[in-house]
């Protein structure tokens, strides 16, 4: 390969430069070549609606594309919660780089853990998947708190509750941890208690599918086992033909204490009031292949379904 530099395309918020700052450094060590940012402003930033009124985060992701196809930029690095189930044609994931921290988490006044915040507390989220799990967990506990939508970015968010407007926000811990702000998290919640967002934690690097140097090389930071659990849990939210707003969780990991490992998909979908609940796991040898992983997300989707899932997804974020 030339050694004329990479163009990484990336969206301008803290934590798309941020990460792709990171994978830009990995990059240039994988492939010896210089890696250059191109910022690209997306429909989603400029945007003050609500996600789910302008079709769900896919918005951030299609600029990016666009550049991509275009043969604008080499590649592009994406929160791989945030890409649609469906690849399209042209563009491959070229590497799932090993996945951080799934799990989220929240950030509240006076260093209050979750299950510490006072009657009548308002926790902000924009995410019905948050919502419908931490409203089940109340319910479940006897907590009273009240879930408020929100938007905006990490910064934002933050913002809310230093101003007093909120008690406390609800983030994924992975981005926390990308733009150097982990610290300010007061409450790591167990995903026993919000299983995160298919792909939460994990980055996609996608290039044009021509481009068969760029993803040899970009290979070299694909975590196959990161793949496939990944895989498993789009593969969920695809079969349950849900969007990426929808209130839908889903986390494939290992089983621990074993000698042959085997992989366990959770899944849960929920009403954002946290009334009613259908969650299910399903346990299989480890997915060698992408194939593999698909039909076990698919399994899991099938019985999700039989228990009524698809009814609890009508809802739209409000
Ligand atoms: N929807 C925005 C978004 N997309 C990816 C992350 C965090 C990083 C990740 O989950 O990989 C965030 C912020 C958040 O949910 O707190």
């Amino acid at each position: 390969m030339s050694d004329k530099a990479l163009r990484l395309g990336t969206r301008r918020s803290r934590l798309a430069m941020a990460q792709s700052g990171q994978v830009a450094e990995a990059v240039r060590q994988v492939t010896g070549r210089p890696v250059e940012l191109v910022e690209i402003t997306t429909y989603g930033d400029t945007s003050r609606e609500h996600l789910a009124q302008i079709g769900g985060t896919g918005v951030f992701v299609t600029a990016l594309r666009d550049a991509l196809v275009r043969g604008e930029v080499d590649f592009a690095v994406h929160s791989l919660k945030d890409l649609p189930t469906a690849q399209p044609a042209g563009l491959v994931l070229a590497a799932v780089p090993e996945r951080e921290d799934p799990r989220d988490v929240i950030v509240a006044r006076d260093a209050l853990k979750f299950t510490d915040l006072p009657r009548g507390a308002r926790i902000g989220t924009g995410s019905p998947r948050r919502m419908a799990q931490l409203n089940a967990y109340a319910r479940a506990h006897g907590l009273d708190i009240e879930t408020v939508a929100i938007r905006g970015n990490v910064d934002t968010r933050i913002g809310y509750v230093r101003d007093g407007e909120l008690d406390a926000v609800v983030l994924a811990a992975a981005g926390l941890n990308r733009i150097g702000r982990i610290d300010e998290v007061t409450d790591f919640l167990s995903v026993d208690t919000v299983l995160p967002a298919p792909g939460q934690g994990a980055l996609a690097i996608e290039c044009a599918a021509d481009h068969a140097d760029l993803i040899a090389a970009l290979g070299a930071l694909d975590d196959p086992l990161t793949r496939v659990a990944v895989t498993a849990e789009r593969s969920l939210l695809a079969a349950l033909e849900a969007g990426c707003s929808a209130p839908v969780g889903a986390l494939a990991d290992l089983l621990d204490g074993q000698i042959v490992k085997e992989m366990r998909l959770r899944g849960v979908v929920g009403t954002t009031d946290g009334t009613r609940m259908v969650q299910l796991s399903t346990t299989g040898s480890v997915p060698q292949t992408e194939t593999q992983a698909m039909a076990l997300g698919r399994e899991l989707a099938t019985e999700m379904l039989a228990q009524g899932a698809a009814g609890l997804m009508g809802e739209r974020a409000h």
